[in-house]
């Protein structure tokens, strides 16, 4: 593991999303206390949940906070496919009740027809993220970034001045829409939470020179990224 990344492993979930979860809210508190107010994109998929319950106690100025996604499946918030769903269920409850949400997904037939609409949404951002939480399929992607994605090589290509982007890949299920890579390796603070053993190994193996999984983008991209790791 290179200098720029640091693995964090935990004994189980909960020890995780405790540590994760106050190491978060300290980069939103700092972004606070320097700019007013603190943006955030979080991932979506099965492994955010304990982390989400964390982070929705944590004390800090939620309605300071404006919180969106890394990516989105193009699907309405009352799927249960929506990472929209999963975050207003259980990160925007509680102290983070204040906190404004800004959805990747409007209510078009395909992304391609609703990504107009989306990146005005983004630009209105004040980039760069505070704290951009990154996760990790089993087939090695991240955000929407799949193997075999018609757009994959636009998303990874660094010098692509686009925020986002649709996306549509044989392991994707629905249609997607993520933000590039180009974004979230400038975000203040990035984050990968990953749990299992599988997912440990593959991560190995995306350290590999030559390794075509999309996560290997952000490790070979050489900026410093905390890993979240418990069994
Ligand atoms: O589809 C998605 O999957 C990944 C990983 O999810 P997990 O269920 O393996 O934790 C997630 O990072 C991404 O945001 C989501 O759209």
């Amino acid at each position: 593991m290179s200098e720029q990344r640091a693995l964090h492993a935990f004994d189980d979930g909960q020890a995780l999303a405790k540590a994760l979860s106050a190491s978060i809210a300290g980069k939103l508190r700092v972004a606070i206390e320097a700019r007013g107010e603190a943006l955030i994109a979080v991932s979506g998929g099965s492994t955010p949940k304990r982390l989400f319950e964390a982070l929705s106690g944590e004390v800090l100025d939620w309605s300071r906070v404006t919180v969106t996604l890394v990516d989105e499946r193009w699907v309405p918030d009352t799927d249960e496919r929506s990472n929209a769903r999963l975050v207003e269920s259980l990160l925007l409850q509680h102290k983070a009740a204040d906190a404004e949400f800004m959805p990747l997904y409007v209510e078009t037939a395909t992304p391609e027809a609703g990504i107009g609409e989306v990146r005005s949404r983004v630009a209105a951002l004040k980039q760069p993220f505070d704290v951009i939480v990154l996760g990790m399929g089993p087939d090695g992607h991240t955000a929407s970034f799949f193997p075999g994605g018609d757009r994959l090589s636009e998303a990874l290509d660094l010098s692509n001045t686009a925020l986002v982007l649709p996306m549509r890949a044989p392991g994707a299920g629905e249609p997607r829409i993520t933000f590039t890579l180009p974004v979230l390796l400038k975000a203040q603070a990035l984050y990968l939470h990953i749990q299992g053993q599988d997912k440990r190994e593959l991560l190995a193996q995306a350290e590999m020179p030559g390794s075509e999984l999309p996560i290997a983008s952000v490790l070979r991209a050489g900026r410093p990224l905390d890993i979240y790791w418990c069994p």
